[in-house]
């Protein structure tokens, strides 16, 4: 270990944002053979890191940001892993003002991507290069090897890339980080990314609610099923954790400790974020919608009280064949994920096109296999469908998941309607299978809306057998007119 004061540039990288993420990553890159410059805006975060994993590797402490400036080899690169917005903001203005021409500041943290662009495009006007890289892992992931999303211009890719690689996860020997595209794609996926992994906790969720209240099942039990269902197709970091925490016993209480927290989800925002743009892109992202509203409707605790004890109408028996019931939710919950990542993925060509960032989807898929908190088996099935067919317009429509959710079909209809029956919420379950049944349909009740449409607002209709838009004069002799 290194710790000093100086103005040699040695470091071959910098890290400023010393919290949870940051810390992590700077003793990440060190104890990969790099020099690590370290900053934080509180010395005593760095003190922290210093005095409780210094040996890690090579770090050079620096207080103010003129001094961990000038700690950078040329080019210079900085990670920044700070609060996302304005403190972002403020971050990069002071490293602006202090690096050169061909220098590189690299936005780690979960930027929104509108925000990237603007800052990319103010950097690269002052010469900068400005990297937006989205990361995923977490504590564990940071120190252990991430999985890395940047965007920015190709040619930081080329100066960043192997330092970035080398920290990152691998999977068979293959680096969880590639070059996303310019500007903001690599916050865009990133962000669809912690979308995809808000459906996916949902899912999760409704099983276990099903587990618990239509079996029985207490905590410990329902584990176990967890555990199973994380030794087959639904294998993934976020199944063993489900196991993981439904294990935990309360300290104070001797209970299953998911018994005693609050049933109230918060979030940060990137699963709204989101929503948003996909309503703007014209996506249906259900999933992750119903998982965002999920969260909002647990967080309402005011009117939650307020509505408990209201009527439940006439409900049905529970399922008396469990070890049926239970392989039906595994099926659901396979089918319904399967639906979130189409989703996803459908959303992320549409802002890559939107924004012609030319994402490659394959190789996305092939990053999120490793290091990220969606990490799962079932993504190497995403990276085939997508390498088999670079256009393919659905997932759902690869002959991989079409025969994954013909399997699992009559299961899911089950279970959305046995739910249904028991008053059990699963609008994740229910909006997903509502989703794939639309996309399926010979004929939707649109047509339907497009009449109503015309008929207040006359804004004209297509017909199924001419070509050109139609109008009925509705408030006239109702005839039809060309438009
Ligand atoms: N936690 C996680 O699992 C993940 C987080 N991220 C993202 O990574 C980034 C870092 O996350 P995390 O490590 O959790 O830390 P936080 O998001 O809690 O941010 C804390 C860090 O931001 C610094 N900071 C806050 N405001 C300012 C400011 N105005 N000027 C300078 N520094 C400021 C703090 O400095 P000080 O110590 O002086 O207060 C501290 O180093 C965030 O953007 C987050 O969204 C991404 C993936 C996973
Ligand atoms: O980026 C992440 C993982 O990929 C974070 O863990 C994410 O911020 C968690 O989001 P939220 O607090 O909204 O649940």
């Amino acid at each position: 270990m290194t710790v000093e004061r100086t103005e040699n540039p040695r470091a071959q990288i910098g890290v400023t944002g010393l919290a949870v993420m940051g810390s992590n990553i700077a003793r990440n890159f060190a104890r990969h053979g790099h020099t690590v410059a370290l900053h934080n805006r509180s010395v005593a975060k760095t003190d922290a890191l210093l005095e409780a994993h210094g040996d890690d590797g090579d770090f050079v402490r620096t207080e103010t940001i003129d001094e961990f400036v000038a700690a950078l080899q040329k080019p210079r690169r900085v990670l920044v892993m700070v609060k996302a917005g304005d403190a972002t903001d403020a971050v990069i203005d002071e490293l602006a003002h202090a690096m050169e021409p061909g220098d590189i500041i690299i936005d780690g943290g979960n930027a929104l991507y509108t925000d990237t662009i603007r800052r990319e495009a103010a950097l690269r006007a002052r010469g900068l290069h400005f990297v937006g890289a989205g990361i995923s892992g977490g504590e564990e992931g940071a120190l252990n090897g991430p999985s890395i999303m940047p965007g920015g211009p190709a040619e930081s890719y080329e100066a960043l890339g192997p330092l970035l690689e080398s920290i990152s996860a691998h999977v068979d020997g293959t680096p969880c980080c590639t070059h996303i595209g310019p500007d903001g794609s690599g916050h865009f996926v990133k962000m669809v990314h912690n979308g995809i992994e808000y459906a996916d906790m949902q899912l999760i969720g409704e099983a276990y609610h099903l587990l618990r209240d239509a079996l029985g099942y207490d905590a410990p039990k329902i584990a176990e099923v967890f555990s199973e269902w994380n030794t087959g197709t639904l294998e993934s970091y976020l199944i063993e954790i489900t196991a993981d925490v439904l294990r935990q016993t309360d300290a104070s209480t001797g209970k299953p400790l998911v018994d005693v927290i609050v049933d109230a989800a918060e979030q940060k925002g990137t699963g709204r974020w989101t929503v948003k743009s996909a309503l703007d892109l014209g996506v249906p992202v259900t999933g992750i919608a119903e998982a965002v509203f999920a969260r909002a409707l647990s967080g309402s605790r005011t009117q939650r009280a307020a509505a408990r004890g209201l009527a439940s109408g006439t409900l049905g028996d529970k399922p008396t064949d469990a070890a049926q019931f239970t392989e039906d939710i595994r099926r659901a919950l396979y089918a319904s994920k399967i639906v979130a990542y189409a989703q996803g993925f459908d959303q992320i060509a549409a802002g890559s096109a939107e924004y012609g960032w030319n994402v490659d989807r394959a190789a996305l898929a092939t990053i999120w296999r490793g290091g990220c908190i969606i990490r799962a088996q079932f993504l190497n099935r995403i990276k085939e469908a997508y390498d088999a067919d670079p256009q393919l317009p659905s997932l759902i429509l690869a002959p991989y998941f079409r025969e994954a959710i013909e399997a699992g079909i009559d299961s899911w209809r089950r279970v959305v309607a046995t739910a249904t029956m028991l008053g059990i919420p699963v609008p994740a379950f229910a909006s997903s299978l509502s989703y794939y049944d639309g996309l399926r349909a010979d004929r939707l009740p649109a047509a339907l809306t497009q009449g109503q449409r015309d008929f207040f607002g006359a804004h004209t209709y297509e017909r199924i057998d001419a070509d050109g838009k139609f109008h009925t004069l509705w408030s006239g002799d109702r005839t039809e007119v060309r438009a």
